[in-house]
């Protein structure tokens, strides 16, 4: 995206006051076109988890291509509505749904409730009651399938705190006789996010038929499974893989899913729709000579960018402004935090003050997870539309 085929649109980005998240709108109407045509090839519902990056126009923009939301607040869903998502296409996860968000949930005639609990389960209904309404429920179950990926963002396990475990299911059986305001329509999975070993989501899918079995013997039959999202993204290499391989990806589901007659599959993708679209441009304020290294230290920090600090993430960092010859530096923010690194010992340009450097890959969980730490200002966004 910033190769020297692109000189103009780094001369643009001097005139933009730093740091802001820049969003390619061709990237992502790429990402969108392949989605739909793969997802389309077998039917398959998709769901964009708005939580990856709620920006007006990139939802708008996902919206225009017919995919769905999914949704883990109240205000999410606000958003998802205000933004032309039909609320017969949001599903609503999440496993401290409070009294509001359930109330705007069913205000809404969502689509579906992802449920991670009994006690939620018996809200929903207790809520429902009394608007004379029936909630459509799926049951988030825990189907102890390790993601493979960071252990801050593996969901799928028994000691993690989302989902229903299989010891549960008696009594799952036995609330929902109980719940007359609520209708089971689906199972519902979630394990991870960032999984880029496509092995685990077949393991996934043997796992979803031996549920699907024991549920099946005991005559409950759901018209929709949605196996979450998950899907990841090449961080190391952003230009060479700038679209995921959905094709492959959705594959997998086709081949090892056994799904039964009139039931659908919905997934529920972030961050392999968004993440490629968007790199994150700062500006270097300063370079300081450290006792084993030099640090370019930069005005976009952690509030700007969490996924380092919080997971030891990676984004590729590229200097646009220097030609000059390699050096390792400390890629760091402003922020009063040690962990307040982009990277060490990256190899860049000779880098000086004033030097233009984007953090690549930055579109799913950027902007969204933005904070005002340090009373910063939350960073502008730029769109590769509004650039001459
Ligand atoms: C329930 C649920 N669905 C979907 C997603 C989206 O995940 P990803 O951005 O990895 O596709 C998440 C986040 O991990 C989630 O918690
Ligand atoms: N926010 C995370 C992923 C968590 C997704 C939500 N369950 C990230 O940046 O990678």
């Amino acid at each position: 995206m910033f190769n020297n085929n692109n000189n103009n649109r780094i001369k643009t980005f001097t005139n933009i006051p730093t740091p802001f998240y820049f969003y390619d709108l061709d990237i992502l109407d790429k990402t969108l076109d392949c989605i739909q045509r793969e997802s389309g090839k077998h039917g398959y519902h998709v769901h964009y988890a708005i939580k990856a990056n709620a920006n007006t126009r990139i939802m708008e923009k996902i919206q225009s291509y017919g995919l769905g939301a999914d949704c883990v607040s109240g205000n999410e869903i606000l958003r998802s509505l205000e933004t032309g998502y039909p609320a017969k296409k949001i599903v609503y996860a999440g496993v401290g749904k409070s009294d509001r968000e359930i109330q705007i949930a069913l205000d809404a005639n969502i689509f579906c409730f992802n449920c991670e609990s009994i006690p939620e389960i018996e809200l929903i209904n207790e809520l429902a009651s009394a608007r004379n309404k029936m909630a459509k429920i799926a049951i988030r179950i825990n189907p102890n399938v390790n993601a493979n990926t960071h252990h801050y963002i593996t969901t799928g396990i028994e000691e993690n705190k989302f989902g229903i475990n299989r010891w549960e299911f008696d009594d799952i059986l036995e609330t929902l006789k109980q719940c007359k305001h609520i209708e089971l329509i689906g199972f519902h999975f979630h394990i991870g996010s960032q999984i880029t070993d496509l092995s685990v989501f077949k393991g996934l899918c043997l796992r979803i038929n031996e549920i699907q079995n024991w549920f099946e013997e005991r005559q409950i039959l759901v018209n929709h499974i949605n196996v979450g999202g998950g899907f990841g993204v090449d961080y190391n290499e952003p230009d060479s893989n700038p679209i995921p391989d959905f094709e492959t990806f959705f594959g997998i589901f086709k081949e090892f899913l056994q799904i039964r007659h009139n039931q659908s599959l919905h997934f529920e993708l972030g961050r392999s729709i968004v993440a490629q679209c968007g790199s994150l441009i700062s500006k270097v304020l300063y370079v300081k000579k450290g006792v084993n290294t030099k640090f370019a230290i930069l005005d976009a920090g952690m509030t700007e960018l969490l996924r380092p600090a919080l997971y030891q993430a990676y984004h590729k960092i590229e200097n646009l402004s220097s030609t000059g010859a390699p050096e390792n530096y400390d890629v760091v923010g402003p922020i009063c935090e040690s962990s307040d690194c982009f990277g060490k010992s990256i190899r860049l340009p000779r880098t000086q003050r004033n030097d233009l450097i984007a953090l690549r890959s930055t579109g799913a969980y950027g902007e969204a997870m933005a904070s005002r730490y340090n009373l910063r200002e939350i960073a502008n966004s730029v769109f590769s539309d509004d650039l001459a």
